[in-house]
């Protein structure tokens, strides 16, 4: 058994977030056999106090050999299994800051306990049974939301409504199983399996299964976020656009060509989306070599984006240079924004458009005057959504890993199909089936390698 799988020993973490100077309360957390006779050793209460589970105790946490305080803080007790990781645990609610928690810290690892392994804590729910592995994985989602509503699917991960219907589909594809299987002991005693049946019954969980690998795009969308990029020629109105859809005065406005000359950065949210918004130097030969290098970095912050808004300015037309520009971005998604249609009338714009054909998402605005925004983010949900199965009435969203075990889980069932189709043997059903189950198994924890724990496991961080 390699290291991860080992639940001995007691280990202690910094679990609150550290930063110098700053945090009013900072949290060690220890967890495992050792950790009341820890916090006997260290924490000195006033007058007698009952060392009882789930009770806070107030005292002062000192060194055992030098006998010096080394803060004057509350100890949390919860004694096992009724904590996170099942074990015992105790908390020392310290002062904020760096020093104090990592003094506390220091005085735990030198009576007993060791430094936790990033998500070790969370690694001891899961051996122990408290949570199963998409649950594990929703605490790290939950952590690192970067939005509101991404933190609520985590929530409902956490909760189990993922790990729930994983339960619910292997449930039935164990049903399947035994029914062949029992056919196959069985043979002379039971009237034969209706083929049509079975393929419905596998059919039926290959729909749900698709129906949640849907909700992996959308998952994706709510924890790495969309990276756009404003690029156009210069002057055409990137800065004001970054300007108006971040509502601020991020990026400089001038009526310059050439304003921008480096990448401008800003973050925003779009329905708990985090978008992170490049605002770029305008694309144009130039002699200058400031502005050459900018140009250069403006290609290269399309090349790396998500999204591009190709912006023109409507009062200027469609001009060579913008077909220029387009020409190298255009087989990146993208949207083209018309700008400054405050400049032209409506016959002017509807001639345009006519105009120009192509991108097939197209939206007016005229950002100096903060209208089209909207437009904006409506063509952008409109681009992210394409082509992809509605998602929104699912309360749950699901990870990459996830959705390659799905995945596999459903050419597993469409080879049982075919199988059955092809009329071979029982036992040939099975075998696919077999690893349907385990590639549902492999989700939520049941059916689980060494390594592919060390992968999730490691990306949480210490004191998790
Ligand atoms: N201070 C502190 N806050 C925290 C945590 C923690 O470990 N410490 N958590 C950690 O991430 C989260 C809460 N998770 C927890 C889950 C279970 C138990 C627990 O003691 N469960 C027992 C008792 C329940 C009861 O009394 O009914 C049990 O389920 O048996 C505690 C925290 C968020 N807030
Ligand atoms: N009338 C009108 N003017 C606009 C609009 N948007 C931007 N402008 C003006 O156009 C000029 C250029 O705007 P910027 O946002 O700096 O343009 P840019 O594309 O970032 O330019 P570079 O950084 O030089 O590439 C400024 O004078 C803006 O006030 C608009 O919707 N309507
Ligand atoms: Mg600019």
């Amino acid at each position: 058994m390699s290291e991860i799988f080992a639940t001995t020993g007691t280990i202690a973490a910094i679990a609150t977030a550290i930063v110098p100077q700053q945090g009013s309360i900072g949290v060690v957390r220890v967890s495992g056999t050792s950790a009341m006779h820890i916090a006997q050793t260290l924490f000195k209460t006033p007058g007698k106090q009952s060392w009882e589970s789930h009770h806070i105790l107030y005292g002062h946490i000192c060194n055992p050999e030098t006998k010096q305080v080394v803060d004057e803080a509350l100890l949390l007790i919860m004694q096992a299994p009724r904590s996170y990781t099942c074990e015992d645990v105790v908390e020392f609610h310290c002062h904020g800051g760096v020093i104090v928690v990592k003094q506390v810290l220091r005085l735990c690892l030198e009576n007993g306990a060791r430094l936790a392994r990033a998500g070790e804590f969370t690694l001891r729910a899961f051996l122990n049974g408290r949570l199963d592995l998409t649950q594990a994985e929703s605490i790290s989602d939950l952590v690192g939301a970067r939005s509101p509503e991404a933190a609520q699917y985590a929530l409902a991960g956490l909760q189990g409504k993922l790990a729930h219907s994983i339960y619910n589909l292997r449930a039935k594809c164990l049903d399947i199983l035994a029914e062949i299987e029992a056919q196959i002991d069985f043979e002379e005693d039971l009237t034969p399996l209706d083929p049509k049946r079975i393929v419905r019954q596998i059919e039926q969980v290959a729909t749900d299964i698709t129906e949640l690998i849907a909700t992996a795009d959308k998952g994706q969308l709510l924890r790495t976020g969309l990276k756009v990029a404003i690029v156009g020629r210069p002057n055409v109105g990137k800065s004001s656009l970054l300007n108006a859809w971040s509502q601020s005065d991020r990026a400089i406005v001038t009526d310059i060509p050439g304003t921008t000359r480096d990448v401008v950065e800003s973050e925003l949210l779009l329905k708990g989306i985090p978008i992170q918004v490049l605002d770029t130097a305008g694309i144009r030969e130039t002699q200058d070599q400031v502005e050459k290098i900018g140009v250069e970095r403006s290609l290269k912050a399309a090349n790396a984006a998500d999204l591009i808004l190709f912006i023109i300015d409507a009062s200027q037309g469609w001009t060579v240079e913008d077909e220029g520009i387009y020409a190298q971005v255009k087989h990146y998604p993208l949207i083209l924004v018309i700008n400054k249609i405050d400049l032209l009338d409506e016959d002017q714009i509807n001639a345009l458009k006519l105009q120009i054909q192509e991108p097939a998402f197209q939206i007016c605005t005229a950002v100096g005057k903060n209208q089209g925004i909207d437009s904006l983010e409506i063509a952008i949900f409109e681009i992210i959504q394409l082509g992809k199965v509605q998602t929104t009435d699912m309360e749950l969203v699901i990870n990459q890993r996830q959705q390659a075990a799905l995945i596999r889980a459903k050419i597993l069932l469409k080879e049982v199909q075919t199988t059955i189709f092809g009329k071979l043997p029982l036992d040939f059903w099975t075998i696919d089936l077999r690893g349907a189950i385990d590639a549902l198994g492999e989700i939520t924890g049941e059916n689980i390698t060494e390594s592919l724990l060390d992968r999730i496991f490691s990306k949480f961080c210490i004191g998790k």
